[in-house]
């Protein structure tokens, strides 16, 4: 891989919007809340907020609250990702809701574990990517907030985990057929484990549904990722799957260019 920033020159054929000076000095944690930051800023109020899960999501968390605290939005309701963020939220005093109650949402801000240059994503290396799907496709906008590190060429282009949520009954028998789906493309399953204090691994870690997952890990791009995706989705101890295709309207890249958004949609 190049640069971390070279996927986002193929990003489109439209221009990117880079609207803030150069931040070569930035830690990547300030990167990502500058990305969270610049991404509450299209939070209005009267909406319904999709709250995403993880270390650049919670920052948007708490600029949603900062800004309720201090008047400039009013009657936002959230729906949490997880039960992390439903606590962060919780404790903020962030007013919670649930897609039972409130079916469509009008805007939805999480981040990413990679992004490809089509938009398409990988997620859930935190563990929440079913509750994120369900909340993300039920989103009418859907911003994605990373540091330029998660920008690749294709989906699991890392070399880090594409994650899917499988049910506990017989998880080995699920990863070894998730791993013989994708054996052309090189692929390791393993089940994710708990790290324990001694940083060996535990039991498997399990998901705030009560599931389990297997993480591939892909030598090689798997091509088409709606077959990919239609392929998994069909093992019946699948419950999801980690690439998020089509979903994200708006991406913010945060990186020692500056911030840049791209619109999907123009
Ligand atoms: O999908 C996720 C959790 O399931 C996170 O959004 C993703 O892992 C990115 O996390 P971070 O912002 O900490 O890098």
């Amino acid at each position: 891989m190049g640069s971390a920033f070279d996927p986002l020159v193929t990003l489109s054929d439209e221009p990117a919007v880079v609207n803030s000076p150069p931040s070569s000095n930035l830690t990547q944690d300030e990167l990502k809340k500058i990305a969270a930051y610049k991404a509450v800023e299209y939070v209005k109020s009267g909406m319904v907020v999709g709250l995403g899960t993880g270390s650049t999501a919670k920052h948007a968390v708490a600029r949603i609250s900062e800004l309720l605290r201090e008047g400039k939005l009013k009657d936002i309701i959230g729906i949490p990702t997880s039960t992390t963020t439903h606590e962060q939220a919780v404790s903020l005093g962030i007013p919670l809701s649930d897609l039972d109650s409130h079916p469509v949402v009008d805007l939805s801000i999480d981040g990413a574990d990679e992004v490809d240059p089509a938009l398409n994503l990988v997620k859930g290396r935190g563990g929440s990517l079913l509750r994120e799907k369900m909340i993300e496709g039920a989103s009418k906008k859907f911003v994605v907030i990373v540091d330029e590190s998660k920008l690749v060429k294709h989906i699991g282009g890392s070399g880090l985990a594409v994650p899917v949520e499988v049910v506990p009954f017989c998880c080995n028998f699920t990863a070894g057929k998730l791993e013989e789906l994708f054996r052309e493309a090189g692929c390791v399953a393993k089940l994710r484990r708990k790290i324990g204090s001694n940083g060996g691994e535990e039991a498997p870690a399990v998901t705030d549904n009560g599931n389990y997952v297997v993480d591939l890990y892909l030598e090689r791009d798997i091509g088409d990722l709606d077959a990919a995706s239609e392929a998994i989705l069909k093992f019946p101890g699948v419950v999801e799957h980690g690439m998020f295709l089509g979903m994200a309207t708006t991406l913010i890249v945060a990186g020692k260019f500056g911030v840049t958004v791209k619109d999907r949609f123009g």
